[in-house]
Order: C-alpha cells, then structure tokens, then sequence
C-alpha cells in the first residue's frame, strides 16, 4: 500500500440496533479530512429483531450465518448510497473499515464477536476491506473497546480546545475519551447509554426512542432505583473497562418494575440512571475535564443533556459545535482504523482498551481480483 492519503468509507452497526451509519473521510492513518459526506441506512423492524436474537451467542449458529449475511446487505446498499451521494467511484476508495454487529463481548472470557460478511461486502463492493478490529486487542488482554479514542484525539488535535478536554459518546452503551496533557488517553465505558430506554420505549409505545427525550423530560425520576443502580461494582472498576449492551439490562429493568413506575416516570428515571453512570465516571478520570463534547444518538436527548450539563459543572456541548458530525463519529473511526490497519498502526493502547502494549488489529479481506 503506498503511503500518503487514502479515501476510506468507515462503517458502523451499533449497540442500538438502529441502522448502518456510514461515512467517507481521508486520512493518512494520523492526519484526518472529514468530508461532511454520511449516510444512514435504517434495518427494518424485521432484520432488528433478527438480530437481537443473535445478542448473546458465544459461537456462531447456523441462524446467525444468515443474519450475518443480510445485515451485510444493507452495509453494501449503504456504501452504494455513500459513493452516490458524494459522487465519488468505487475505483477511488482504498479502504472501507466495517465492524459489523457485536453479538456478544467478554473480554475477561477472552471473547469479543461482531458478526457480518466482510467477503462479501469486499467481493460486491470491489473495495478491499478490513474488519474484525476488536479481536487482537482481547487476544492481547485488553478489553477490545472502545476503540474511537484514538480517533477522538486524531480529530481534536486541530481544534485548539483547552485540555483536559472529554468526548463522550451516547450510544446504546456510553463511553467517554479524556484526552490529557502530552496526548495522555483514558477511556472507558460508563455505563448504559440509550439501550434500557429505547428498550423501555419499545415495550411501552412500539417505538425504539424518546424523541428528544420529551417522555422523559414529561415524567420524575426515582431518586432511589438510581441509588440502587449506582450500587452495581462497575463504577467501582478501575479502567480501562468495557460493556457488551445488555450487561445491567436485568439488574436496572428489575430495579424498574419493582418501583412500579409508568412511562414518563420510567423513561425520566432510565435516562437519570445514564447521566449518573457518566458522572460516577468523573472519579476515575486524572484530572476534570474543562469541557465536554457529546457525539451519537444521545446529544438529541435534550433530558440527557440538561441534566449532564447540570451534574457535570461544566459545559457539555454537541461536537457539532466544534464542526464534527456527531452522528457519523463512529462510522469515520472505523475508516480511519482500517487504514491504521493498512499503515500497521495501533489501534488501541494501555489508556484505552487496558491492553499492556500498543495493540494492532484489524483483518484485511482482498476484492476477488485482488487476491
Ligand atoms: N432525536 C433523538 N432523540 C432522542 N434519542 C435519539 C434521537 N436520535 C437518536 N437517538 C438515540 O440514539 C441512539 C442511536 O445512537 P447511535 O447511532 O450513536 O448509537 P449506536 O452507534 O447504535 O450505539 P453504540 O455507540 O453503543 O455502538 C438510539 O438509541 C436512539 O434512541
Ligand atoms: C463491544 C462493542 O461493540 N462496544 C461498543 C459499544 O458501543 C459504544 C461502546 O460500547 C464502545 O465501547 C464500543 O463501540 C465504539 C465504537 C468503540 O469501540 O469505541
């Protein structure tokens, strides 16, 4: 592979079940140019619930092999869309990163699986791809996520903002990068961030979202199941440390039903319980952060929002404020990774997975010509 920039197409199916959020960056495997080019490409209920009952395989099932390859599918519509909306060719695409879906994550077990075709998405797409980027870091020892701070710190490099400076992302599960003096990283999982309550949402209304949070905003939180969740030994936990998206499902729906709360008061005290998994994180970062930039899903959640602003003490913004698109921050990453991969750059680091070494990672899979 030559060396200067390369046009990569990263690709994200998150811990939400939402969709395939896809995006087009440049980068050099340090330096970065976003392009403002990003598409999202939602699974139909269908497919969702397809791949929801993949959530907790521990090897792969004859079932799962389908899923993999229809999930797949829609990453190749996505990328189609991607290139046509940016009117760029295949032919000038170096890399595409896909991370597929995350079925199930032990680290401690030594398992991390994100299922997904990637030889087929090289063979219909005629672009190489590289994949199975969590796997070398648990083989190693770390935890295998989050992977993105490496891409946080690579995109506020430029910005100039006073650090320590934090970035948190608001997915299913939530996870924060603080970036420090002389590019020092700490990053970790905090704890559930969209999941309970799109989950809580779904069963209550048939739709997988409180819009901008307006249910929750609309109901009081239960002052005491947040003290009884923040009794899980996760906070505790010294990080680096990861979730899979389901890991305090049955203890927080338990805590739920047993106060026998409606909606609003749910949705209120599901969303009080990720603002305080965020905040009990504060504890284990070095130094405060000055400031806080939120990137996914959750920066609409304007309850999650208010509230982080309140308990934080400090500002907490949108990345869109610093021009970054905070939907399609996952997504870049992973193109970004993929051409670390093909650079053999680390991907991850004793500050971010917990892994004793700077780790590599990724598996390059050739187009049909190509191999
Ligand atoms: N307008 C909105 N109001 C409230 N919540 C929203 C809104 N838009 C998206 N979300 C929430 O954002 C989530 C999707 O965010 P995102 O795509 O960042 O997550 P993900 O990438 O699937 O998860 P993860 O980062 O854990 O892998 C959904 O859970 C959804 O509930
Ligand atoms: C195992 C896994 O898929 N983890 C995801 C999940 O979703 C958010 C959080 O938990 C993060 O740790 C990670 O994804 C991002 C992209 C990461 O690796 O940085």
């Amino acid at each position: 592979m030559t060396q200067g920039w390369i046009k990569a197409i990263g690709m994200m199916s998150g811990t939400s079940l939402d969709g395939v959020d896809a995006a087009l960056i440049e980068t050099d495997g340090i330096n970065v140019r976003r392009s403002d080019h990003s598409v999202f490409v939602p699974y139909t209920p269908q497919l969702r619930e397809r791949m929801r009952a993949c959530f907790g395989n521990r090897t792969a099932t004859n079932t799962e092999h389908v899923v993999a390859d229809d999930l797949t599918q829609v990453h190749v519509g996505a990328v189609n869309m991607l290139l046509a909306k940016a009117q760029v060719a295949a032919s000038d695409i170096g890399v595409i990163g896909f991370h597929g879906q995350t079925v199930f994550h032990e680290p401690g077990a030594g398992i991390t699986r994100q299922i997904g075709t990637p030889e087929m998405l090289a063979e219909q797409t005629g672009i190489p791809v590289v994949a199975d980027f969590r796997l070398a870091d648990v083989a190693a020892g770390g935890e295998g996520a989050p992977l993105v701070p490496v891409y946080h710190a690579a995109l506020m490099k430029s910005t100039g903002i006073d650090i320590p400076v934090a970035v948190l992302n608001i997915g299913g599960v939530s996870n924060v990068t603080w970036i420090g003096p002389d590019d020092e990283l700490l990053a970790f999982d905090c704890g559930p961030g969209n999941a309970r309550l799109d989950d809580w949402m779904l069963r209550h209304t048939g739709n997988p979202v409180d819009l901008n949070g307006a249910t929750a905003s609309s109901g009081h939180p239960d002052p005491m199941v947040e003290v009884k969740f923040l009794e899980d030994p996760y906070f505790d936990r010294v990080p680096p440390k990861s979730l899979d998206r389901d890991d305090m499902a049955a203890r927080i729906d338990g805590l739920v039903v047993e106060a026998a709360l409606d909606v609003a008061d749910g949705a209120a005290t599901l969303a009080q319980c990720t603002v305080a998994a965020i905040v009990a994180g504060v504890n284990h970062l070095p130094a405060a952060p000055l400031q806080w930039f939120v990137c996914g899903g959750g920066r609409h959640n304007q309850y999650l929002m208010e509230h982080l602003n309140r308990r934080l003490g400090v500002p907490v913004r949108s990345v869109d404020d610093l021009d970054w698109d905070g939907d399609a921050v996952e997504a870049e990453c992973f193109g970004y990774l993929a051409v670390r991969h093909l650079r053999n750059l680390p991907l991850s680091f004793p500050g971010t997975t917990g892994v004793p070494h700077p780790c590599p990672g990724g598996r390059l899979y050739h187009t049909k010509k190509a191999a």
